[in-house]
């Protein structure tokens, strides 16, 4: 894909893909969340200025400042992995590829699948809060998200496959506490929230409380990568709306209903199958390679 290839450093550095997987095992043993904190990473590191390490860098300007990016965790596994591969070989491996790594690692040690990751990215010299608009928000319609995932090479089934993610982690009541309350023009929820859910979901936000409060993306299983997640989508128990609405259109609902499956075990297989290769592809948006770029030294700095 686009100049990577996989063991891009079976000769310049041959531990460098054990490297980043022991240090998120590390990290995950002390707090299995931090799994989809990396994986969320990932993503919002590709869809702005392609897959570069861009989000990674600090600073009063750079991405990480911007909105979409202020709750993003895992910063430190990715730092720390950086050491360990500097010491062991200086200047060879990528900020990019350890994210894209740490990323399959994390859905591997949640259960998940594991997958060959393409290398060979370089870091980018560019990082702006203000190119951050085209990351995906949870109150974008069905066709904005299209157009978003759309204008990164990514197709429906790529869209629904990859927001499967939302199998693991977490999200602030902030996110979806507007659907609770005074959604419709008469004042009630968002009619499309499964009734005994709502009420769920209301006790852990309520109205005017703490809208950092964290709730669970997948209510049954937000350690376990599953297609959990895609049943709850299916019975209303989508608690983003951007989530949720993939049940509303036709073309993502059936591959929702896909996953989501009625035989026990077999099509749990299927999303297994699609998630590595919907990776593959997000994983290699506008990759920098070859001479483009630079290698930090440190992943929260521009050498
Ligand atoms: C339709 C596009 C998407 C939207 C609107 C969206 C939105 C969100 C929001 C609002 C949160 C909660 C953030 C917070 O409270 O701090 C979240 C969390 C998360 N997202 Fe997405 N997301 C999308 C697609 C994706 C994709 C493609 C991936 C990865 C492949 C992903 C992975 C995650 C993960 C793992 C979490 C949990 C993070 C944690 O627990 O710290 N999302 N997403
Ligand atoms: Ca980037
Ligand atoms: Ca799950």
């Amino acid at each position: 894909q686009e100049g990577l290839k996989t063991g891009f450093y079976s000769s310049s550095c041959p531990k460098a893909e054990a490297i980043v997987r022991s240090t998120v095992e590390s990290h995950f043993n002390k707090d299995p969340t931090i799994a989809a904190g990396v994986l969320r990473l990932h993503f919002h590191d590709c869809f702005v200025q392609g897959c570069d390490g861009s989000v990674l860098i600090t600073g009063a300007s750079s991405e990480r400042n911007a909105l979409p990016n202020l709750g993003l965790r895992g910063f430190a596994v990715i730092d720390d992995a950086k050491t360990q591969l500097e010491a062991s070989c200086p200047g060879v491996v990528s900020c990019a590829d350890i994210l894209a790594l740490a990323a399959r690692d994390a859905v591997g040690l949640s259960d998940g699948p594991s997958w060959s990751v393409p290398t060979g990215r370089r870091d980018g010299r560019i990082s702006s809060s203000s190119e951050a608009s085209n990351l995906p928000s949870p109150a974008d319609s069905i066709a904005v998200l299209r157009q978003k995932f759309a204008a990164k090479g990514l197709d429906n089934h790529d869209l629904v496959t990859l927001v499967g993610a939302h199998t693991i982690g977490q999200t602030d009541c902030l996110f979806f506490r507007y659907r609770l309350y005074n959604f419709t023009p008469t004042g009630n929820a968002d009619p499309t929230i499964n009734q005994a859910f709502l009420a769920q979901l209301q006790g852990l936000c309520p109205k005017d409380g703490d809208g950092s409060k964290r709730v669970a993306l997948d209510k049954d299983s937000q350690t376990k990568f599953d297609v959990s997640f895609f049943k709850n989508v299916r019975a209303g128990n989508g608690v983003l709306e951007s989530d949720q609405r993939l049940l509303g259109d036709g073309e993502t609902q059936r591959i929702v209903q896909n996953y989501a499956g009625s035989v026990r075990g077999l099509l749990g297989v299927r999303f297994d199958f699609e998630f590595p290769k919907a990776m593959i592809k997000m994983s290699s948006i506008e990759v920098k390679t070859g001479a483009q770029g630079e290698i930090r030294k440190i992943c929260s700095k521009f050498n």
